[in-house]
């Protein structure tokens, strides 16, 4: 028992949702668009509700949010929800200041609603071996182009053995982030994800090979593989 709780320590899960979803050209944001009768976020939070690590979820909601409220998972005993920023690492630093007395955090974007629970168990599993954290992560399978400036002519292509997409959940040791975050920002440097901020100040995160299903929903199109996926788990499959 005692073994268990120094290998499996208890994690916060942060999960920014304050993004307006402009790439879904809506007049409401994207993780509040029901599929199969429930929203995207609610989708998200009922697997990370599911693992038993997971002791607090903090939602960041957009300053004008009116419909987080609204939903009955908002009041679960382990969500509670912050106002993020203007920018997604402005809302990941606002869930991560209010957590204390906990080692670990996983991130998680509230419109990723396909993970599975198989996918974040590999994730948090890598704590034992990994003090600086990993991420879901998936080997580029296409030829990549590299283009010029107006994006109109491929002027070479990338070498891809090496390359990677970055998914989440990104789990890490709570300090590092929060330092990594901060100073990035204090440096003016631009990231899209959280390993960037670690990477930047030489820590290495590790790649976990994540499945194909765990979609990032950015535009229309990806609701219909959304809506798929979220069948197939629907019927255990
Ligand atoms: N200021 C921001 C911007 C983004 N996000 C969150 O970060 C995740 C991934 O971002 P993205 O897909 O880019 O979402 P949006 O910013 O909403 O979309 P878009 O870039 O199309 O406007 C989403 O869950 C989004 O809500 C956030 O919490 N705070
Ligand atoms: C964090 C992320 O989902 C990893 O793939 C991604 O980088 C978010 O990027 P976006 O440009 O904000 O969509």
């Amino acid at each position: 028992m005692i073994l268990f709780s120094l290998f499996r320590p208890k994690i916060v899960a942060i999960v920014p949702a304050a993004g307006i979803g402009s790439r879904m050209q809506l007049d409401f944001p994207k993780q509040y668009i029901k599929i199969q009768n429930r929203t995207i976020l609610e989708h998200t939070l009922a697997t990370l509700l599911l693992h038993p690590n997971i002791v607090r979820i903090i939602v960041s909601l957009n300053h004008q949010d009116n419909y987080f409220h609204k939903l009955s998972i908002s009041s679960h005993p382990r969500i509670i929800s912050v106002i993020g920023g203007q920018k997604r690492i402005n809302s990941v630093l606002a869930g991560l200041k209010i957590i204390k007395d906990i080692d670990w955090v996983i991130v998680h974007d509230a419109v990723r609603p396909c993970l599975s629970y198989q996918d974040l168990e590999k994730l948090i599993s890598i704590i034992k071996q990994n003090p600086v954290g990993g991420l879901l992560a998936r080997p580029v399978s296409d030829t990549i182009k590299y283009s010029d400036t107006k994006r109109k002519k491929s002027l070479s292509t990338i070498y891809r053995k090496n390359l990677w997409h970055a998914l989440t959940p990104q789990l890490f040791q709570i300090n590092i982030l929060k330092y990594c975050l901060k100073k990035i920002i204090k440096d003016n440097i631009s990231i899209t994800d959280e390993a960037s901020a670690l990477e930047y100040y030489g820590y290495y995160p590790l790649l976990v090979l994540g499945g194909g299903n765990n979609i990032k929903i950015t535009s229309p199109e990806d609701l219909s593989f959304a809506n798929f996926y979220l069948k197939k788990c629907n019927h255990g499959e």
